[in-house]
């Protein structure tokens, strides 16, 4: 199997390059040159599977450059009960008759990134192992909140890999930073960014391409790659937690073998519902995609419009994560949906980089329509889900999640579609505390509270565990203070280096 540029601009590399070089040197994403195929057969025989026989199936099938023994390595030491706090590694809510809360948070810090980020040091290890380097990796990673966290836990002292994450100073929880800046590892530094999500996606972006600096890096003994989803070693293995959905649904009798699920996504940078979409195109069987966004609703307007229009303003929201605008994967989602035609992407990210914004044509428009659609929920309406998914279900659901939620209940009750249908839980409810304690109980938050106060005080209201990734940040040492502009990263990562 080889990747190819979503730009047609680069020849074709192994997994292992794709995965080491984290995007295309010369702009664009690497994409697999041909989709693998399940049969039906084989995808509901995985009911009968664990969780890590699903991943070693599924990464065998797209890093065919790895050898199944350096696969089954990666999955043994990634998926295990010291890493993700249940056995069947993300679990399944049942929320009503036809909706499914999907956990992803279970693993070391309450996202579900871990999915992805636990397995992946292994993958890029052993990638450097092939290409035989004499360089060391330097890990650029942008975060609204929970990537950085997720990465630096997973590359803090791999050898041979630093790593620098950059977020957005005031765009992140106080959780989420707290989490961050107390990372330990030799090989890790945070740096604050005077600026939003997509500053720092961007300028790390624009260092991917700059060979000026490259040369810089390479001369310390660096080259670059990337933790978040504009690697494939980040995507791959996302897939596979919707096919250990479907498993599930099928053990659980919620759904026959072969019938057709909904896939429920909150999402900002399009990485976890692009995910999905290559399940889909695998075999998955899948009705609809509900692609869920908050104020920045970015996504929504694309799929009711056809036109992608990141020129307004940037809001800041209580569900940070998906605070961005410019939404990476989307350029590979384009790519596929359009049969590769790499022209096109290519113009339309051009459009993009110059006017701010690109319409598709309604050819593709209508095959996008055919599958996705898009809403979005308000602060208010963000609110009011988790309020009353808690006291409907006395279950308890982060402000992302709560986003995944009220926008499937606006599509049933807008078509009235009984598929069944996993809405995503992307984080755990105690990484954004304040806003779900205020969402459940208002009346008990005073205002002497830490945000660490309110994780104990949503402890005591609702009786859920503190999630252990997230017990006694308040009592960790502070180990990063690093702060930028957005026109200094270029010079804090030589500070770094
Ligand atoms: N929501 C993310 C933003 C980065 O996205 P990714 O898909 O590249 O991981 C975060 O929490 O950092």
């Amino acid at each position: 199997m080889k990747y190819i540029s979503t730009r047609g601009n680069y020849d074709k590399v192994d997994a292992s390059e794709a995965i080491r070089l984290g995007m295309v040197p010369t702009g664009g994403l690497f994409v697999p040159e041909e989709i693998p195929t399940l049969s039906r057969e084989t995808i509901n025989s995985m009911q009968n599977s664990s969780y890590q026989e699903i991943v070693e199936k599924i990464l065998d099938e797209f890093l065919t450059d790895y050898t199944e023994q350096e696969l089954q390595e990666a999955v043994a030491k990634a998926y295990n009960c010291d890493n993700f706090s249940v056995e069947e590694i993300t679990s399944l809510y049942k929320l009503d008759d036809n909706s499914h809360v999907l956990e992803l948070w279970h693993g070391p810090t309450a996202a579900f990134k871990d999915l992805a980020l636990q397995v992946m040091p292994y993958l890029l290890s052993q990638a450097i192992e092939k290409e035989e380097t004499d360089k060391d990796i330097l890990i650029l990673v942008a975060t609204s909140g929970d990537t950085g966290k997720a990465a630096l836990e997973g590359f803090k002292n791999v050898d041979g890999i630093e790593i620098i994450v950059f977020y957005p100073e005031e765009g992140v929880s106080q959780v989420q930073k707290r989490q961050m800046v107390t990372t330990t590892g030799d090989n890790t530094a945070v740096v604050a960014v005077a600026g939003n999500f997509d500053d720092c996606q961007s300028s790390v972006k624009e260092i991917f391409g700059d060979q000026n600096f490259k040369e810089v890096i390479a001369d310390k003994g660096y080259q670059l790659s990337s933790a978040n989803s504009i690697n494939w070693g980040r995507l791959v293995p996302q897939i596979i937690y919707y096919f250990a959905a479907y498993a599930e649904l099928l053990n659980q009798k919620e759904i026959k073998p072969g019938e057709e699920i909904n896939i429920t996504v909150p999402t900002g940078n399009f990485g976890n519902i692009l995910a999905s979409y290559y399940a889909y195109r695998m075999g998955l069987p899948v009705n609809k995609f509900i692609c869920a966004s908050n104020d920045n609703k970015v996504l929504t307007d694309f799929f009711k419009t056809g036109v992608y229009d990141k020129n307004r303003d940037f809001k800041k929201t209580v569900s940070p994560s998906m605070d961005i605008l410019i939404s990476s994967n989307l350029e590979r989602f384009l790519f596929e949906v359009t049969g590769h035609d790499a022209q096109k992407v290519t113009n339309w990210y051009q459009q993009l980089k110059e006017e701010g914004k690109f319409e598709v044509d309604e050819e593709t428009k209508d095959r996008i329509n055919e599958i996705f659609v898009g809403e979005y929920a308000t602060e208010d309406e963000t609110k009011e889900t988790i309020q009353a998914v808690y006291q409907e279900h006395n279950y308890v659901i982060d402000p992302h999640t709560a986003v995944g939620v009220n926008v499937y209940n606006k599509y049933f009750n807008n078509y009235n579609d009984k598929t069944t249908t996993v809405i995503d839980a992307t984080a755990n409810p105690y990484k954004f505390g304040t806003t779900v304690l205020s969402a459940i109980n208002d009346s008990v938050i005073t205002d002497e509270m830490t945000e660490f106060d309110i994780l104990e005080e949503l402890n005591e209201e609702t009786g859920v565990e503190i999630h252990s990734g997230l017990e006694g940040l308040a009592n960790q040492e502070i180990k990063h203070e690093l702060k930028c502009k957005v026109d200094g990263i270029r010079d804090i990562i030589q500070q770094v280096l």
